[in-house]
Order: C-alpha cells, then sequence, then structure tokens
C-alpha cells in the first residue's frame, strides 16, 4: 500500500507505542469506530514488514440492532486485509448492574478468551491521546494523585493477555484523516452524542479548554510525564520495602519508625502495596482509609482495612488477612486457597484446607513460641479432615505439608512495581 508522509509518521508513532518486540502472534481489537479501524490498517502494515501475524476481532453486545452490521463490515475490511477476523457475541447481560459497566468488563472477558483460544498473546487497542486526555480530565475532578493522572497505561496484562495501547499519543483526528486518505469507512458510535456519560462531557470540555493552550495532546503528554514519574515512585517504594520491611509467610512486618521517616507518597503506596500483595488487587482501599492506615501504623494502632488487619507488634506493625475475610475460604489439598496458597501433603481422603481460626490454633502445640501475633496465625491456612486439625504449615505444625504460594503470584517485592 501507498503511504503518505502522514501515514508514514503515524505508522512510527504507533509503532513507538508499542513494545520492541512484537509477538508473532498479535490481536487487535476493532469495534468498528474510526481509531480502531485505523489501528487495524495501519497495524496491517507493520505486521507486513515485520513478519508477524494479525488477527482483529469484534464484540457484538446485541445492544444495539446496528451492531451486526457493524461487525460484519470489520469483517469484510479484515478480509481485504487478509486479516483473520471474528466476531464475539456477548448475551450475557441480565439487567442487574450498571450496563456501560457490565458491556466493558464483559468485552475485555471475550477479547482475552478470544486471544487465548488463539495463542494470541497481546491484543492492541484503540484508545488515543484524546481518550487519554479525557481520562485525565475526568480523575481531575477527583482529585487524583500521580497515579490516577497519569492516565491509562499503555500497557497491561488483563486474564494472562497483554493489552496494549499503542496509540496514546495519536490523535482521533489525525487517525479519520488517515483512513478518509485511504477512502476507508467506519461506525460512529451513537453513544458519543450522549450527555449522560462523564467521557462525552469531557470531550467537549476539551474543546473549551482549547482557548487556554490545552489540547487532548497536551494533557496526553502530562499523563505520560506522571507515569514516568508513577515508575519513579514505585521504584522508591519497592527500596523503601527493603529496607524497612520483611516478609514473613503471607504476612508484611513494617518497622514503624523507619515508616515514619518516610515522605507520606511513599508511606501511602507501602500501605497500598502490602494490603494488595495480601488481599488481592481487587481490594484496592480508597484514599481515606489509606491515610487512616498510615496513621494506625504510625500510632501503633490497630485496624482492618480492604480484608486485612494491621496489629502493632513490638516495633514493627504486622499486616496479615483478616480472619472474616478468609472465613468462608474452603478448598482442596493441591488447589488454591484464598487465591494465595496451595496446600499439599500425603494423600489424605477426605481432607480440605481451610483457615486455621479459633479453633484450630488451640489444636497446634507450640504456636506461643512462634513470638507472632496470634490474629495473625488464626487467618492462616490449615488442612482438616472434619474437625481435626492434620496441619498448618505456616504456624510450623507442618506433618508432612507444605504450603506455597500460588504459581501466578509474584514476591512481595516485585509485586511493588506493577501498582
Ligand atoms: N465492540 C468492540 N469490539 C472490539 N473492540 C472494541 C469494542 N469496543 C471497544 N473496543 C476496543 O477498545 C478500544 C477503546 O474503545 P472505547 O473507548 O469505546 O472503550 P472504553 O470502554 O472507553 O475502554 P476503556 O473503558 O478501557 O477505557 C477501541 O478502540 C477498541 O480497540
Amino acid at each position: 500500500m501507498f503511504l503518505t508522509h502522514q501515514a508514514e509518521t503515524l505508522r512510527s508513532e504507533l509503532r513507538a507505542g508499542l513494545p520492541e518486540h512484537l509477538p508473532q502472534r498479535l490481536g487487535v481489537a476493532v469495534s468498528g469506530g474510526g481509531d480502531s479501524v485505523a489501528l487495524m490498517y495501519l497495524l496491517h502494515e507493520i505486521a507486513q514488514s515485520e513478519n508477524i501475524h494479525l488477527f482483529a476481532a469484534t464484540v457484538n453486545h446485541g445492544l444495539r440492532p446496528e451492531a451486526a452490521d457493524e461487525a460484519k463490515q470489520v469483517a469484510d475490511q479484515a478480509a481485504r486485509l487478509g486479516i483473520a477476523h471474528e466476531t464475539l457475541l456477548w448475551q450475557g447481560w441480565d439487567g442487574a448492574g450498571n450496563l456501560q459497566d457490565q458491556a466493558r468488563q464483559a468485552r475485555y472477558r471475550l477479547l482475552t478468551d478470544w486471544a487465548q483460544r488463539n495463542d494470541i498473546s497481546a491484543i492492541a487497542l484503540g484508545h488515543t491521546a484524546d481518550d487519554q486526555a479525557e481520562t485525565v480530565l475526568m480523575r481531575l475532578g477527583r482529585a487524583a494523585g500521580v497515579t490516577g493522572l497519569s492516565g491509562m497505561p499503555n500497557a497491561r496484562v488483563h486474564n494472562g493477555v497483554t493489552l496494549l495501547r499503542p496509540m496514546l499519543g495519536i490523535t482521533r483526528q489525525a487517525l479519520r484523516d488517515y483512513l478518509s486518505e485511504l477512502d476507508v469507512g467506519w461506525v460512529e458510535d451513537p453513544s458519543n452524542q450522549d450527555q449522560r456519560f462523564d467521557r462525552i462531557k469531557a470531550r467537549k470540555a476539551l474543546q473549551d479548554l482549547k482557548t487556554l493552550g490545552i489540547s487532548a495532546q497536551s494533557l496526553a503528554r502530562v499523563a505520560e510525564n506522571l507515569a514516568q514519574a508513577r515508575e519513579a515512585l514505585a521504584r522508591y517504594t519497592q527500596e523503601s520495602a527493603r529496607s524497612i520491611s520483611v516478609v514473613d509467610g503471607g504476612d508484611v512486618c513494617l518497622d514503624r519508625s523507619g515508616f515514619k521517616q518516610v515522605p507520606a507518597e511513599i508511606q501511602r503506596r507501602l500501605v497500598v502495596a502490602i494490603i494488595a500483595w495480601i488481599a488481592g488487587q481487587g481490594y484496592a482501599p480508597r484514599r481515606a482509609a489509606v491515610d487512616k492506615a498510615v496513621a494506625a501504623v504510625a500510632d501503633g494502632r490497630t485496624m482492618t482495612l480492604s480484608g486485612c488487619l494491621l496489629i502493632p507488634h513490638g516495633n514493627k506493625t504486622w499486616f496479615c488477612r483478616e480472619l472474616n475475610a478468609v472465613a468462608g475460604e474452603m478448598s482442596a489439598p493441591n488447589e488454591v486457597w484464598d487465591s494465595r496458597w496451595i496446600l499439599s501433603g500425603p494423600p489424605s481422603p477426605g481432607a480440605e484446607v481451610r483457615v486455621l481460626g479459633k479453633d484450630g490454633l488451640p489444636q497446634v502445640p507450640d504456636w506461643r513460641d512462634l513470638g507472632k501475633p496470634r490474629k495473625a496465625l488464626l487467618s492462616s491456612p490449615a488442612v482438616w479432615k472434619g474437625e481435626k486439625l492434620l496441619s498448618a504449615p505456616l504456624v510450623a505444625y507442618s506433618n508432612g505439608w507444605t504450603a506455597e504460594f500460588a504459581p501466578h503470584r509474584p514476591e512481595f517485592y516485585s509485586s511493588i512495581l506493577s501498582h
């Protein structure tokens, strides 16, 4: 295909937003809108010159009658480029929850499942500089910090698949101009005109901000700058964690006087990182709750937060799982318990993994000798047969059993860099 100077610039900007080494099989999510159609055409050029396979998918949410035709239009465009294309149908909405949110979650699930089925390790998405600028504007309204204002990340892993956003520096207009030049059509999503959505309001506000010299591109650059600052803060947090905390089994113990000496921003990041590591990413606490936790650590007070318990213990604060959060967790041996642990041992018919709890701890002979807070021990995983405790490997009562981290679970200090 003949490329004009402008198209060539776009292509190299897009390439710069992609990882240096592209996977052999790359996916592209194409809604049929101008951004993702342009992405498919540009990626097609790149895939040809770098000799990789490109695959495209469109999700039909089944919410608008025209959606099937739109998916067909993308399928035809893909076919003309020689790209394998699949339409993924969402049939899951049961009327519960927020429709936009449910549709979005379903879309990512369908796309990542599609990628896994086809051995595709990364999917490119068509978010643009305008989307990034709108995100930043909306987050300004929520008084976000460095992380929030760094906008959408250009890569993140979802359901085992890497989602790439290589066009965060490219404007929507440049992509539409490119398509017009190629004489390729696209669909305008009708929800774009709908004032109900904050994103659309942000889009309109951006028009007005132009008089102040604030453009989509400048806000997208702000996000990029802050993403670099976020990266630096994550490293600072990691270094602080290494010097003032130790990992004990699944718990993290933080030295109180060391904690008081690090800047407030790092204190908050430490607390968030510890909680995310212990309780899982789905438990991200709110800013006010994090501030309370920082104060609780500094003052040596007990607190519960997002499924974790913070317990002062000597000159440390012990972060562990909260008993109530895991009281109902049950799994078989060799399976994952609480998304964290795998307990394995000798064949024991009828054995199950449950929390040690108040019934189990008294059955462990020497738990007091461990010198750990009782409440931290209570929430440990244990192996039970009926009411009989077989093992509590994290409480030095193993009886031939071991407790290992679930395979996907990162080590604590490296998990800090993923925030
Ligand atoms: N129906 C769809 N089928 C395939 N891909 C889609 C679909 N909808 C959106 N996408 C992909 O997601 C990108 C962003 O689209 P859009 O901005 O509408 O989504 P969003 O819900 O705002 O995304 P996010 O919530 O992740 O910011 C598109 O450019 C495209 O790559």
